[in-house]
């Protein structure tokens, strides 16, 4: 990060602030190098007049107009603010601009880089978008535990401050002649929120356009910023220079008292306050008498002129994308699986955790069915038949946990910076994958160490490793079926959800525990194919009872009792044939692995289209 600042000649700190005072980028503008037009520039979106219970009024939609005609134009060097009260339409402006906007609505209007009139397409390839940090715990569903999550486990150890620097000084890294940040400052201090502001200035400064929404700015920013503009309902209620500010409200009737900060002032003038009719009605008034006085003031005139004159220029220069060069896939998935694992490192009882939750589970076995016996009428079959479904049934479950606990963060953050062009979601989800292999191996080896031997199952070592290595498959494939959905699927709840439900069916259907294949209607045995549960339980079925013989104590009443007396007996009545397919078993088993990768690179690839703002 050191770097990016040195390199934007900002020396990685705050040091520039005092030496450049309160002084304003580029304030004349006498030769940009590049210059950024917004005309007319209108966002509605179609919403249901009531809730899905009330169908007469479900069926109903009406138009809202989000942003309505917005038009303003900047130079390189300049640094403009757009303030205004909460839901005045500041990051949907920026959303349009940058092309994030979903496409839930109808976005009107064009946007011009040096008057060449930029495609949608091209938009995210030339403006950079720091977002609202705020959006991004959100999004983790960490707000609750902002500082404790935040600061101590994703980016441990630095302040806010420093974590928007990084969010700024990570979209430099791409050159961007164009920022845009969302609301930058929210959250800090006035005197750290005031060094962003100034660092952006500087950022400005070095022939770029910066354009920040922001709340409650201090009265010194004003002579920072070249171009303030004011949003309210969105529409743009006043674009202008500071001083042309101050005149131009002054001219409505508005003066700025004093020692007032003429921020506050001016965004409360032009707010629409809905908390009676009568207000609302008044303030809405105002508002629109102070946008039509801007509409018909020079300072909106010569804006557009200057954006006629942009378009008009016959030497256009060309538009300025951010740089694309980037390292190749290797090196990219290389990075981003030595950042997931520092990540996970730093959290010591998260590791603990998933290294013995296999183990935790296997006691609970061991302590329930104690030693496994020999004798039929004590439960010599049923107790192995109870242990395999266990083994089966229940390890997708841990891996389905740590998923569901561990990836949303990153599925987050990976959707940002993909938007930033700075790598791939799927390449997010293979570096995720990567780094749970050793955990997975390690915990099921602790767990079938312990369990196998605890209770005295087949004692033969090659047995005990093909017993781990199938145990290993579902436990992993309940990772990986985890994270396909969670590239579909927003809601993790929703995805734990559907995989126990997923897991339930497989066992019950593909098992043959609950119901013996040949009694199942046909189209469950063909579906009993699809599962992992057929070849994993096939597998442990044989290694556990092929060439083992039960002892028999004859029990008055039950003749019946000792008529199996043999492991071989129980494979050939419940899966005949599963000795000759004990090499295939495996190698359809282990398919799995490779098949939910592919799915799941597929469901990020989906993932892209889903996710656009
Ligand atoms: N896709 C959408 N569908 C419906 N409403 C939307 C959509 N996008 C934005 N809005 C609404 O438009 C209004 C403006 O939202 P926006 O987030 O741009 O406001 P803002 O000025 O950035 O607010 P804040 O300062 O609180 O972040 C809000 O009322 C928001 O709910």
């Amino acid at each position: 990060m050191q770097d990016i600042f040195q390199k934007n000649g900002l020396n990685g700190s705050f040091k520039g602030m005092s030496e450049m005072g309160t002084a304003r980028p580029n304030p004349d503008c006498t030769d940009p190098s590049c210059c950024l037009s917004v005309k007319k520039v209108s966002y509605t979106v179609s919403e249901r007049v009531g809730p899905w219970w009330d169908l007469s009024t479900f069926k109903k939609k009406w138009t809202r107009q989000i942003l309505n005609e917005v038009s303003f134009h900047v130079d390189s060097g300049q640094i403009m603010g757009i303030l205004g009260n909460s839901g005045s339409g500041k990051t949907t402006l920026l959303d349009a601009i940058a092309g994030r906007i979903g496409n839930s609505g109808n976005l009107l209007g064009e946007i011009f880089l040096n008057g060449r009139k930029l495609k949608t397409e091209q938009f995210q390839d030339c403006f950079s978008y720091v977002l609202q940090v705020t959006a991004v715990m959100a999004e983790l569903s960490l707000g609750h535990v902002a500082h404790s999550v935040i600061g101590g486990r994703i980016f441990p150890g630095i302040s806010g401050g420093e974590r928007r620097r990084v969010s700024i000084a990570s979209q430099l890294l791409q050159d961007p002649k164009v920022i845009l940040l969302d609301e930058p400052t929210t959250g800090l201090d006035s005197m750290t929120a005031n060094q962003i502001v100034v660092l952006l200035a500087e950022l400005a400064r070095r022939d770029r356009i910066v354009i920040v929404t922001i709340h409650q700015p201090r009265s010194e920013l004003f002579r920072i910023f070249n171009r303030i503009a004011i949003m309210s309902r969105g529409e743009l209620v006043f674009c202008g220079q500071p001083e042309e500010m101050v005149d131009f409200f002054s001219s409505c009737g508005y003066e700025c008292p004093e020692y007032c900060n003429p921020f506050d002032i001016y965004v409360d003038l032009t707010s629409v306050d809905t908390r009676c009719s009568e207000r609302e009605a008044a303030t809405y008034s105002r508002m629109h008498d102070i946008t039509s006085a801007y509409q018909n003031s020079e300072i909106y005139k010569s804006m557009l002129e200057r954006i006629e004159q942009s378009c008009q220029r016959p030497d256009k220069p060309m538009i300025p994308f951010k740089n694309k060069e980037s390292p190749n896939c290797l090196s990219k998935l290389n990075v981003l699986l030595r950042r997931t694992v520092r990540n996970v490192s730093r959290d010591r009882m998260g590791i603990l955790m998933r290294l013995s939750q296999n183990l935790i589970y296997g006691l609970f076995i061991a302590f329930f069915l104690m030693k496994l016996g020999k004798d039929v009428t004590k439960g010599a079959v049923q107790d192995r038949i109870g242990l395999i479904y266990q083994a089966m049934g229940a390890s997708p479950y841990t891996g389905m946990l740590n998923a569901v606990a561990l990836f949303p963060a990153l599925r987050a953050i990976a959707d940002q910076e993909s938007k930033d062009g700075l790598y791939q979601k799927w390449q997010m989800f293979l570096a995720y994958i990567i780094h749970i292999l050793p955990f997975s191996i390690i915990s099921v080896f602790i767990f079938t160490s312990f369990l196998y031997w605890i209770v005295g199952m087949n004692p033969d070592p090659l047995r005990f490793l093909c017993f781990s290595a199938v145990v290993m498959v579902p436990h992993i494939v309940g990772e990986l079926l985890t994270l396909v959905l969670l590239g579909v699927v927003q809601d993790p709840n929703m995805v734990n959800s559907g995989v126990a439900l997923l897991n339930i069916a497989g066992i019950m259907v593909g098992s043959g525990f609950l119901r013996g294949f040949k009694q199942m209607p046909v189209v469950f045995q063909w579906l009993s194919y699809l599962t992992f549960q057929k070849y994993g339980c096939e597998l442990l079925i044989v290694t556990e009872f092929y060439g083992l013989n039960f002892t028999c104590t004859p029990l008055a009443g039950m003749p019946g009792a000792c008529l199996v007396d043999s492991g071989n007996m129980i494979i050939d009545q419940g899966y005949p044939g599963a000795l000759s397919r004990y090499t295939l078993d495996f190698l359809l088993l282990y398919a799995f692995l490779p098949a939910l990768v592919i799915l799941g690179i597929i469901s990020f690839k989906i993932r892209d289209h889903l996710i656009k703002r």
